[in-house]
């Protein structure tokens, strides 16, 4: 690396040509768009140049690439030298790729690392050779301050055991670990120059084929997803639409969080919601005047707050995970095949052509058929519509048999007479069909012991069907529906009525997917074009023992069966130093978790975290204060101070009152991330990352899977430092094992 590099004369000279051209870029474009026009077309065009502009002068002229790879192709040995860069630069004169776009098919010999045998497609083709140099640049106004040359492939990709080892060995990616330590303030950005191999596999992936990723805290999950999506609109911009793009995340201060980043990558239009808030919008309509759904923050105070009935969290336990599960959704695919088999009588149809006498007759049993055969794949309504049309096709046919046989030509009076008479026919026939009103259906079926027992298959045990319809008729009785009631409203929808396809995504991205139920992301798959879906999520992070998917093969086998979705998993996590990974994995050692969910941290060290025990409340308030003082004083920026409950978080921030300014005490509710001093409950700190970490009453966390998740969630948070703190006397049941060394005691 540096400025002794050999290449370092040519490299600049590089950069300095590549900046002249950018500045006569930039001249030309001002004056493209400096005069005004009312002509539609023009107006596009200088729009798309402003934009251009807009990047050269702000970032393209600054740092134009990062990057650089040269490829020797296979057979006709020509060697292409690739300038990589956030944005292609082409001259305005020639059309010359200046710098190619981190996007390009090409720019993915940049990432995947591959040395001898390398390739990138370029459509249908695949285009073979061989990757001889791999380069990465640190620039500062124009100049050159550094220059890495990679080692390929094996940075991160290699099986490595101890961090340390793969230091000394020097397989590190410089260039990376440079990067991560420079990172000084903990938004969330782009990652464009660092992506690694593994990543840019999940960036890349098939577009029409549900992905999901089990990556490790801290491996870039949500990252790359927003990655994915710059890329996605890049290279289908003809057949896509960043507008038609969605993401989902647990919460709204979550979603301000990653907007950030979306201007960067140039997809700062797409949508952005919890799944509670589009769904709300569209049961709606389903539901009887009056009724409300009540908060999705319920839950969260009856399973996290202290002081809750046992029995009222049980009932709640069992319908909430009901309600998500694929059983319920096979419940109510069953309840339609239900009603059809005994609440229609499907009667034989008959009529009379009362000029000639003859009766015409259709039987039950073609009718039965084609409503069960035929148009079986159509949600129940278009089944109604078809069966109809169908049955008018059928009592044409014969009704026109009969007159040609008697040779009888209707005139234009009698057809019109002849049609008149169908339609009165079929409507009333069609009233021995039930219209099924979705709101009043689901209610019927969660409610009604017996009918759900008939519903459901024998492995769910009657006293949680019991405690379903129990607890719901309660609910219900306020006209009151909770969140998790939607997404089965929305899946009897798909069956009764079909989706509006208009609301569908052309791609989605659901994030933290782990807290979702399955029957979620089933109804979520639904409004998504070709399965378009990355899923992305962490099964240690999975906080909520009620709902949530507690292995990936829920989804890979109980929702994609048609269309297998790749499987790809991180391990490797760089938030966090090497020191507080190696803390956050003791936690996760108490419980079972499969190999695949314990992290690698990356390359970076830092300060041992710290543990914190003084002899009294008022002492632990002085100390966190003291602390807090001194990590601004060292210029850190973001500071989250975590409970374990929201009312823990309040105690708290009425302890530090006066003692720390400028502290925000956060809520569910809050929709904005303050920066700065925060006090907040562990489960909202999901996805989010600060500069310091200091966590309160550590020995609150007790043995049990949801809290050692809990705790890990709040421990994977830190970017620099974790401090963790309890009153003297008690032993926190999830540290107690924690090897000594990991961490330092405080004075
Ligand atoms: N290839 C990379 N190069 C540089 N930084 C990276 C890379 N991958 C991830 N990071 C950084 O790691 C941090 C964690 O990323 P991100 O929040 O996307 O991870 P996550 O897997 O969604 O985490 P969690 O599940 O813990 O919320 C971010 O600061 C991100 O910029």
């Amino acid at each position: 690396m540096s400025t002794q590099h050999r290449e370092y004369e040519q490299e600049q000279k590089k950069l300095d040509d590549t900046i002249a051209i950018i500045d006569s870029e930039i001249t030309q474009l001002r004056e493209d768009i400096r005069e005004a026009t009312d002509d539609y077309v023009k107006q596009v065009v200088n729009s798309k140049k402003a934009k251009e502009l807009r990047y050269l002068e702000d970032h393209g002229r600054e740092k134009p690439y990062f990057g650089r790879v040269d490829f020797l192709k296979d057979e006709v040995y020509e060697l292409d030298q690739v300038y990589i860069g956030k944005r292609g630069i082409v001259r305005g004169d020639t059309f010359d790729s200046v710098v190619v776009d981190w996007r390009a098919p090409i720019a993915s010999l940049y990432y995947s690392g591959e040395s001898k045998e390398a390739f990138y497609r370029m459509g249908r083709d695949i285009v073979r050779g061989e990757v001889t140099l791999k380069r990465n640049f640190a620039m500062e106004d124009g100049k050159i301050t550094g220059i890495y040359d990679g080692a390929v492939k094996e940075t991160i990709h290699r099986e490595m055991g101890d961090p340390d080892d793969f230091l000394q060995e020097g397989f590190i990616d410089e260039f990376l670990a440079a990067n991560l330590n420079q990172a000084n303030d903990s938004r969330l950005k782009d990652i464009v120059a660092t992506i690694q191999s593994e990543q840019n596999d999940i960036i890349r992936a098939e577009k029409e084929r549900p992905i999901v990723v089990q990556g490790v805290a801290g491996s870039g999950k949500t990252t790359i997803a927003l990655h994915r999506l710059s890329y996605l609109i890049y290279n289908y911009q003809d057949t896509m639409l960043s507008k038609k793009f969605m993401v989902f995340a647990p919460n709204r201060m979550f979603l301000t969080y990653i907007s950030d980043v979306l201007p960067e990558l140039g997809v700062d239009d797409v949508q952005q919601s919890t799944f509670v808030d589009w769904a709300a919008r569209l049961v709606k309509p389903l539901l009887p005047k009056g009724w409300r759904i009540t908060s999705p923050d319920k839950p969260l105070q009856l399973f996290f707050e202290d002081g809750q009935d046992e029995r009222e969290q049980e009932l709640a336990r069992n319908r909430l995970r009901f309600k998500g599960s694929l059983a319920c959704r096979d419940a109510l695919e069953q309840y339609i095949r239900f009603v059809i088999e005994t609440r229609i009588p499907f009667k034989k149809l008959s009529f009379q052509y009362n000029k000639t006498k003859q009766v015409f007759t259709i039987s039950g049993e073609f009718i039965r058929q084609s409503f069960l055969e035929q148009f079986a794949n159509l949600p129940y309504q278009r089944r109604l519509d078809a069966l109809r049309k169908h049955l008018k096709q059928e009592m044409n046919k014969q009704m026109f048999a009969h007159l040609r046989e008697l040779k009888i030509d209707l005139d234009k009076q009698g057809l019109a007479k002849f049609e008149k008479m169908l339609e009165q026919i079929l409507e009333t026939y069609m009233t021995s069909f039930p219209q099924l009103d979705v709101f009043a259906s689901y209610k019927e079926m969660v409610t009604d012991e017996s009918l759900l027992r008939k519903l459901v298959t024998a492995e769910v045990d009657d006293q949680v069907l019991q405690d379903v319809c129990q607890s719901s008729r309660n609910l219900f009785a306020d006209e009151r529906l909770e969140a998790e009631d939607i997404a089965p409203l929305l899946y009897l929808q798909h069956i009764v009525e079909g989706m509006n396809k208009a609301e569908h995504f052309d791609h989605t991205v659901i994030d933290e997917a782990q807290d979702l139920s399955a029957l979620e992301i089933a109804v979520v798959s639904l409004a998504t074009k070709n399965q378009s879906l990355t899923i992305v999520g962490d099964i240690a992070q999975g906080i909520h023992s009620y709902r949530g998917i507690h292995a990936w093969e829920e989804l890979t086998q109980g929702i994609f069966q048609k269309l297998r979705p790749s499987y790809y998993t991180l391990s490797q996590s760089y938030r966090s130093t090497i020191e507080i990974m190696k803390c956050a994995n003791e936690v996760l050692r108490q419980i079972d978790l499969p190999e695949t969910v314990l992290a690698k941290p990356v390359l970076r060290h830092g300060d041992k975290p710290i543990m914190v025990t003084p002899a009294t409340r008022e002492k632990l308030w002085e100390d966190v204060a003291k602390r807090v003082a001194e990590y601004r004083a060292q210029g850190f920026q973001t500071i989250a101070i975590v409970t374990k409950t929201i009312g823990a978080s309040k105690k708290a921030q009425k302890g530090l009152q006066g003692k720390i300014e400028d502290m925000t005490l956060l809520s569910s509710k809050d929709n904005q991330f303050p920066g700065g001093v925060t006090v907040m409950p562990a489960y909202l700190t999901k996805g989010l990352q600060f500069d310091v970490v200091i966590l309160l009453d550590v020995d609150q966390y007790m043995n049990s899977e949801w809290d050692a998740k809990l705790l890990y969630v709040a421990m994977t948070r830190p970017v620099h430092r974790l401090v963790m703190t309890h009153v003297e006397g008690s032993v926190p049941p999830l540290l107690c094992e924690m090897p000594a060394a990991l961490y330092d005691r405080a004075e």
